[in-house]
């Protein structure tokens, strides 16, 4: 049986090779990167550990942890502390769930190289819970199996593919220009003419912006002085989901019709799919009128998924609603960080302007073509995400049994674990097929065997031709995810944070809170800051720059 796990998943390897869908970025490498311990359970002579024989605390070790010793909202450290005592492999027990937390670059390579044609983050049953009550589709994040691989590859060109996200860059520019001056409007009405308070809150306004233009072609007021009502409550709306779904997965689902939040949050998401059900009627009409006019239909991601006529309207609706939701926190908290890191770290930040300004000389846009000349800005935010990574994202249930897992779906016992083809080795243990794995990269990103000094934040690992990047495991950081579930909106929100990135330096100079405050992170499903982020914002414009030195390295 081991062996015919070992076998399948050489042959799953090659199977996916030939796939067809997008990938992320990190080479398919091979066997050779499974570390001793594992070629000495692939020599069959070595009796393989199981679950059993792993060790890890126990449920009320881990709530001692969680709520005594507090670390509720930093589990983050939590997956450090562990490490150190567990090694890094571990298992946690919550209720009658075991996770298993893998804590090392080698052992996150194996355990993703492992993954299923149809790999599964975790069921997201209060989502899904949401989508049957109202009818609603299943978007990218909560379907699952076949249904989950067609939307993906319908999904995929449009926002994967380099050519079709660069020609999203006017309409993110035109974003960007509006951020600008919301900036300069802050600091004049807010800010002592200088501050910039709540910077998250401040850019979550940019990124729901950004998105809806890329999306619907339409501008959502959110750079306004006064942010539309509609706009605040559709914020409102994606905060108290967020923050109800993590209380409500702790209750058995049976439970939920009597809990007092649950109307808030079947409330909360009626809301988000209102809005995001306006935006597609209101695109259908317009192509409709394009259509009688004999005009041009070319346009927003949205005009491309009508027209294509692949997915049905209430389908574009359940996908385009959870693009929304995946698209903002993501990247408005990534920036926050960023220029958190700009403003403690001044020749960081001196020697990004200087390459942005040798690239971009005078009142110069930075655009897409640009970005390529830019490998420092790349860097920085390379090393932002390594800093910032998301945790909790990460859970993945290997599976593979498609028709079983459909039949179980369709059945509506969604309760029943998913069958799987396969078990997965990671180091000398071999685990059962549907065994809920916790990649706890934060633990990985901040791994000093692989990043040296890595609490502090060095921009030029990220480089090519610096020593170390060639040391670097291509796992210690891997922020997208890895593999056909990687994220979909990586291009667009790495062109996002370029395109911003680059003018808000090329235009303001950026300095710490004078109140001298620093920002500690807490996980919220992302890393985010505990307290606001304020910085000051020092406008540059008036004076006219020159290159200091030429700062092309390349990336
Ligand atoms: C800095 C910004 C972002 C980061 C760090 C990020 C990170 C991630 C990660 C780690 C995953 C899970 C990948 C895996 O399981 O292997 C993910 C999934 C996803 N992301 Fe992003 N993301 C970002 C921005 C965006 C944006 C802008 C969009 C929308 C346009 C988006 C849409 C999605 C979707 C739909 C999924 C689910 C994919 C699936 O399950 O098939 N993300 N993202």
């Amino acid at each position: 049986m081991f062996r015919k796990s070992l076998l399948h998943f050489g042959l799953r390897r090659n199977r996916e090779r030939c796939h067809g869908l997008q990938r992320v970025t990190v080479n398919y490498g091979d066997i050779h990167r499974l570390d001793a311990s594992s070629a000495a359970v692939m020599g069959a002579n070595v009796k393989p550990k199981t679950m059993d024989d792993l060790g890890g605390p126990s449920f009320m070790a881990t709530l001692n942890w969680l709520f005594v010793k507090g670390y509720f909202q930093t589990t983050q450290q939590m997956q450090i502390e562990h490490k150190k005592i567990y090694g890094p492999l571990w298992k946690s027990k919550y209720g009658p769930i075991i996770l298993v937390n893998v804590a090392s670059a080698n052992f996150i390579e194996q355990v993703l190289r492992q993954e299923g044609r149809h790999p599964v983050r975790s069921d997201m049953p209060h989502w899904r819970t949401y989508r049957e009550l109202r009818n609603q589709a299943y978007g990218p994040l909560t379907e699952m199996g076949a249904k989950w691989l067609r939307i993906r590859s319908i999904l995929n060109p449009r926002m994967l593919k380099p050519k079709h996200v660069s020609s999203y860059a006017n309409t993110i520019n035109q974003v960007v220009s509006d951020f600008i001056e919301r900036v300069a409007w802050l600091r004049e009405t807010n800010g002592q003419g200088v501050m910039v308070n709540d910077l998250t809150g401040e850019l979550y306004k940019f990124a729901f912006e950004g998105i809806c233009s890329v999306l619907f072609e339409s501008r959502m007021g959110c750079m306004n002085k006064e942010v539309p009502e509609e706009t605040q409550q559709f914020i409102f709306s994606v905060g108290e989901m967020f923050r109800l779904s993590p209380i409500l997965i702790l209750f058995p689902k049976s439970t939920w019709p009597y809990l007092p939040f649950w109307k808030k949050f079947v409330a909360a998401w009626d809301y988000l799919f209102k809005v995001a059900e306006e935006l597609v009627h209101g695109k259908m009409k317009e192509i409709e009128e394009k259509v009688d006019l004999d005009q041009n239909l070319e346009g927003a991601y949205l005009t491309h998924l009508l027209l294509s006529d692949q997915m049905t309207v209430t389908e574009i609706l359940g996908s385009i609603t959870e693009l929304l939701l995946a698209g903002v926190d993501t990247t408005s908290n990534t920036i926050s960080w960023c220029l958190y890191h700009m403003a403690k770290e001044p020749e960081i930040q001196e020697k990004l302007y200087q390459e942005v300004i040798s690239v971009c000389p005078g009142d110069k846009v930075p655009v897409s073509d640009d970005i390529s000349h830019m490998p420092y800005l790349k860097a920085i935010i390379r090393e932002t995400l390594r800093f910032t990574c998301t945790v909790e994202l990460r859970l993945y249930k290997h599976q593979g049994g498609i028709d079983l897992l459909t039949e179980v779906v369709s059945s509506g016992t969604r309760e029943r674990t998913v069958s799987v083809e396969n078990e997965v080795v990671v180091g000398d243990y071999i685990f059962p097929k549907h065994t809920l794995f916790h990649l706890c990269h934060y633990a990985a990103s901040y791994d000093e065997n692989i990043f040296t000094d890595p609490h502090t934040f060095v921009p030029e690992r990220w480089l090519r031709g610096v020593e170390e990047k060639s040391k670097q495991h291509p796992f210690g950081s891997v922020p997208f995810g890895f593999g056909i579930r990687a994220c979909l909106g990586r291009r667009l929100a790495e062109l996002e944070m370029y395109l911003l990135m680059s003018r808000l330096i090329k235009t303001y100079e950026v300095r710490p809170d004078p109140a001298g405050t620093d920002v500690k992170p807490i996980t919220r499903t992302l890393l985010c800051p505990a307290t606001p982020i304020n910085l000051q914002f020092l406008d540059r414009r008036g004076e006219r720059e020159e290159p200091r030195e030429a700062t092309r390295v390349s990336l």
